[in-house]
């Protein structure tokens, strides 16, 4: 299993120049230069990841990351603990919102157990612990702990690409993870609790004020430091966040293109990406979480996403939402005619 130094050593820059021949290939393509928008430029991206001018995506997974935060304790969530382990089971039977829309994407679902408090039966097994501490008490988690659960994910990814999985989507699920989620966001950012701050899985408005408290009383106790994203996740994320982080790194390590789902996964991405920021380049955003911060993520990040649905549902929807735009672009990219074809056409005797 690679360490988290040897993985962030070996992740290379994408390779621009197979960016640039998919993007000559779109502008020979006999349509309005462009007009395609976000489609074109997310083929561009996958070649450049893929290293390949006919770019491949048709085989696909959605990891979904379960863990359990002590956080849950303090009453910033709407339903109890117990409801994680209730919706992983679920994932392993096909049956959650997720399962059905990745039915019709085409896209494996991948359920992983980085620190559930239950054990549930189906998952892959990564476990790092059970459940996080409250981290208004203490820090969520060691820095070990932490350092293992993003080793996960880039095992986890290095897995996935011997398989020969060519695109992954981001999921998770885990009662707490957008309180987590807030908390990491407002350290890396460096921006107000209050706007990284949102209702999460469904809050009142006592509820969101609680949870804003909770999550400044926590900063000003840990005081984490926000160059250290190691130690931020020790003190206030989440194995589930810090499992994602390792998926982002891992998938830029086996250039695979790596979709962001919501809020959670692009706090996860966030963390990758400072703590190795060529892995920007393997990341293509599905669409923007209404959670308060889900646009200002995206733009830290520098992803313009795919999607506006006012999605804020997590367990990697949006992400796998996206695939079938991903798809029709890559069709037409590939079978389309160009203006030289269509030309030499025209000049046929009728
Ligand atoms: C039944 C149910 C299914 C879910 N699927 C995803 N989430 C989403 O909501 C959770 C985060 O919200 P909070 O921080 O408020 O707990 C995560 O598990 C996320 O994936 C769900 C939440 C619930 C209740
Ligand atoms: O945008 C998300 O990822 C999200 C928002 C609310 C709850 N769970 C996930």
């Amino acid at each position: 299993m690679e360490s988290l130094e040897q993985a962030l050593q070996r992740i290379e820059p994408v390779r621009q120049e197979f960016g640039q021949a998919a993007k000559r290939r779109w502008d020979s393509i006999a349509k309005p230069l462009g007009s395609l928008g976000l489609l074109e430029d997310a083929v561009v991206r996958i070649a450049g990841i893929q290293r390949r001018v006919d770019c491949d995506i048709s085989r696909r997974a959605v990891t979904i990351f379960c863990a359990d935060n002590g956080i849950v304790e303090e009453g910033v969530t709407q339903c109890g603990s117990e409801v994680t382990a209730v919706v992983a089971e679920n994932f392993t039977k096909g049956d959650s919102c997720v399962c059905i829309m990745a039915e019709l994407a085409n896209a494996e679902i991948v359920p992983v157990d980085i620190g559930m408090n239950i054990d549930v039966p189906g998952m892959v097994r990564a476990k790092v612990r059970y459940g996080t501490e409250n981290f208004l008490k203490e820090p969520a988690m060691s820095r070990q702990e932490v350092v293992k659960a993003v080793e996960e994910g880039i095992y986890l990814a290095e897995k996935l690409a011997e398989k020969g999985i060519q695109l992954t989507a981001t999921g998770e699920m885990g009662i707490g993870n957008t309180t987590t989620s807030s908390a990491v966001a407002a350290v890396l950012t460096g921006r107000p609790v209050e706007e990284m701050t949102g209702r999460g899985a469904g809050l009142s408005d006592a509820g969101l004020k609680r949870k804003i408290e909770v999550i400044k009383q926590a900063l000003e106790q840990h005081q984490p430091d926000p160059a250290d994203v190691i130690g931020v996740l020790s003190a206030v994320g989440g194995l589930d966040i810090a499992g994602l982080a390792g998926m982002f790194l891992g998938c830029a390590r086996r250039h695979i293109p790596v979709m962001v789902d919501g809020f959670i996964s692009s706090v996860a991405a966030l963390c990758a990406v400072r703590l190795c920021p060529a892995v920007q380049g393997y990341l293509l955003a599905s669409h923007c979480s209404e959670e308060p911060a889900g646009e200002l993520l995206l733009n830290e990040l520098g992803l313009t996403p795919l999607i506006r649905a006012g999605m804020r549902l997590g367990e990697g929807t949006g992400a796998v939402a996206a695939i079938p735009l991903l798809d029709m672009a890559i069709e037409v990219y590939r079978k389309m005619s160009t203006f030289e074809e269509i030309e030499i056409e025209a000049y046929q005797p009728l």
